[in-house]
């Protein structure tokens, strides 16, 4: 069947490009060679075109199922514009050096039709790597949790929430203190580079220990699928009484999620370049101020960390030693990236460096804070050691709680 350019309805045969199909959480249209295989299985089930959108039906005839702008031309309309505005969010990304897609381009693979479930893949929807793949169930999850909670709702809660606490302060004032990077210390159960790092994982024993060894602030993983993290977690912690002031871990693609993160009680958010354009960080960068939260903004190449400089407001930069797309880990990444005008822009603009992920020894912490960092965000070292706690003068090389 492939090949099939129309379907048959009661009173004409109307060209598929005519149709802008939808799946049934409606926002991709659906590619042209999935129609054509849903045409086919018409044989096994003719209500299969209600795949389109058009409400399902009893009838035998398919016609009665088929055109989703006739059922709801304005719902349908709609629909169109924010795949439309989708495609251009990724356009305006990629002319950026945004590889990461923000949706799959044609629809997620899965698709039902009738009780049936297929999966076709073909390249543009099928996510290009791991960051990929988070970003788009990312996408997902959050319609779905807007539409639980909607943005009016979210701003209602945050008059009880209390007052944030200055995370870029407690940087600064540890690393005045100690001479040593302050410790963004990451409540980290599992990951998807090496799996579960903590079994008998309890998140608020986790954030006491670190804060009794000397941590200025703690990271916790929200993201329940690829870290088994939760803003239970967030929320838990910040009401256990401990005073660290806490950056929600997540990967941010909507300002909702940054509300959200305030009402669960988060002090600072992650924003990361390689998924989101200059304009993104720059008005999430405006909420978060107005929010009182602070934003840590994460490169891991020059591309990055170039038109990170070029944003206005930023305090806090995280250089990842993680490719976040094939997980190679290397530190002296962050020594490349603070070299020459790149470090001298960032002593003139008073921006703090975070050095980020495969911190392991006293030695690496020298290294990243020789190359210019006066903050670490460290996870796997020290979450998978007995006593997280004293897991940290193991790291430093000295205890660093007094
Ligand atoms: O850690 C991963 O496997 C990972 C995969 C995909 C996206 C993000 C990922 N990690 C986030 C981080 O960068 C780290 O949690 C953080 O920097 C701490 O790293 P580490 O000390 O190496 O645990």
């Amino acid at each position: 069947m492939e090949g099939v350019m129309s379907v048959r309805t009661s009173s004409s045969r109307i060209p598929l490009d005519s149709f802008r199909c939808f799946d049934s959480r409606p926002r991709f249209p659906i590619a042209r060679s999935f129609i054509s295989i849903s045409m086919d299985l018409q044989r096994l089930n003719p209500f299969s075109v209600s795949c389109v959108g058009a409400q399902q039906s009893n009838s035998k005839d398919a016609s009665a199922t088929l055109s989703p702008t006739i059922s709801d031309p304005e719902g349908n309309a709609l629909k169109i514009k924010e795949w439309e505005v989708g495609r251009l969010q990724d356009e305006v990304a990629a002319s950026q050096g945004i590889r990461i897609r923000r949706r799959p381009p044609t629809g997620p693979p899965l698709h039902y039709v009738g009780p049936f479930e297929f999966r076709i893949q073909n390249e543009d929807n099928t996510p290009r790597n791991i960051l990929e793949e988070i970003i788009w169930h990312k996408d997902v999850e959050i319609s779905q949790l807007k539409e639980r909670r909607p943005l009016h709702v979210l701003k209602k809660a945050l008059d009880n929430t209390p007052p944030t606490r200055d995370f870029v302060g407690a940087l600064r004032a540890s690393y005045e203190k100690t001479r040593l990077p302050g410790l963004i210390a990451e409540v980290k159960k599992a990951s998807p580079s090496r799996g579960v790092l903590r079994e008998g994982f309890d998140a608020v024993e986790i954030a006491r220990a670190y804060e009794k060894g000397g941590a200025a602030c703690l990271s916790v993983l929200t993201d329940e699928k690829y870290f088994q993290g939760s803003f239970e977690n967030l929320e838990a912690i910040r009401n256990a009484g401990i005073k660290c002031p806490l950056l929600c871990k997540e990967f941010v693609v909507d300002a909702w999620q940054i509300y959200y993160a305030r009402v669960k009680g988060a002090d600072a958010v992650l924003l990361i370049a390689s998924v989101l354009p200059d304009l993104d960080i720059g008005y999430m960068i405006k909420i978060c101020k107005i929010l009182g939260l602070a934003t840590l903004v994460e490169v891991h190449d020059e591309r990055e960390m170039d038109r990170v400089l070029g944003i206005e407001g930023i305090e806090l930069i995280g250089i990842n030693n993680r490719d976040l797309e094939t997980f190679n880990v290397d530190i002296s990444n962050t020594r490349k990236l603070l070299e020459g005008r790149r470090g001298q822009l960032i002593r003139e603009k008073e921006i703090i460096v975070v050095g980020e992920s495969g911190l392991f020894t006293p030695a690496d912490i020298a290294y990243v804070q020789e190359a210019g960092v006066k903050a670490v965000l460290v996870g796997e070292s020290l979450i998978k050691q007995s006593d997280p706690g004293k897991g940290i003068a193991n790291l430093f090389g000295k205890d660093i709680s007094q």
